[in-house]
């Protein structure tokens, strides 16, 4: 199913007007459906690796800052049903560029895994001298989260926060050059595609 033309203006308008937007049914329950079952079969046959904190030379891996496990996704090789959900974030990048002159060249995802127990520590989502990073989306595949389970994402606002829960289809996406989060420890696993969209094609690397 293609984002309407009401998710499409609500996203604009909210990254326009205060930097993020959060939408709760970006993915149809049984689109969620399908692409846990793509993640079943990446957790069997191929290992998800620990995800590191900054780039290149300076990447490092802590788990006092961050906890979770990904796998980035290939987007020609990708399995159906995640194609259709970046056919859903390539509508929603021509829609940003034509309303908010982002100028998005591309973007890069990956799968994402909280184990319990995990968390991601406040942040923002730009590595050192990199600015490639425009806007960070994060689609949520959490079935019958409840709200001991924790997880939240949480956005700071100035002098408040705002606290997302993982729910099942929900995407949330922000300004990543503005938006300082985190990811609050999570009780169960926690599933979501996580993806930026980027100033430059994805393996140009940093470009001047
Ligand atoms: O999963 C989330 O809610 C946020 C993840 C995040 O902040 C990141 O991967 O940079
Ligand atoms: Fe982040």
């Amino acid at each position: 199913m293609n984002i309407t033309t009401d998710s499409l203006e609500f996203i604009a308008d909210n990254l326009a007007n205060q930097d993020y937007a959060i939408v709760d049914h970006f993915l149809s329950l049984e689109e969620v459906n399908a692409i846990l079952e793509v993640f079943a079969l990446h957790q069997d046959n191929d290992k998800f690796k620990r995800a590191g904190i900054g780039k290149d030379e300076n990447l490092q891996y802590d788990r006092s800052i961050r906890g979770d496990y990904i796998k980035w996704i290939d987007p020609q090789n990708a399995m159906p049903p995640v194609k259709l959900f970046l056919s859903k974030i390539d509508e929603l990048k021509d829609y940003l560029n034509r309303t908010c002159f982002l100028g998005i060249k591309d973007y890069e995802t990956h799968f994402t895994i909280y184990p319990p127990g995990s968390f991601y520590k406040r942040h923002l989502d730009q590595f050192q001298n990199d600015g490639a990073r425009k806007i960070s989306f994060i689609c949520y595949l959490n079935k019958n989260w409840q709200s001991g389970d924790g997880g939240e994402l949480r956005l700071y606002l100035g002098d408040e926060v705002k606290d997302v829960a993982p729910t099942a289809g929900k995407l949330a996406c922000f300004r990543s050059e503005i938006i300082e989060h985190e990811v609050l420890l999570s009780k169960k696993d926690r599933f979501s595609l996580t993806g930026w969209m980027l100033n430059h094609p994805v393996g140009l690397g940093f470009v001047v």
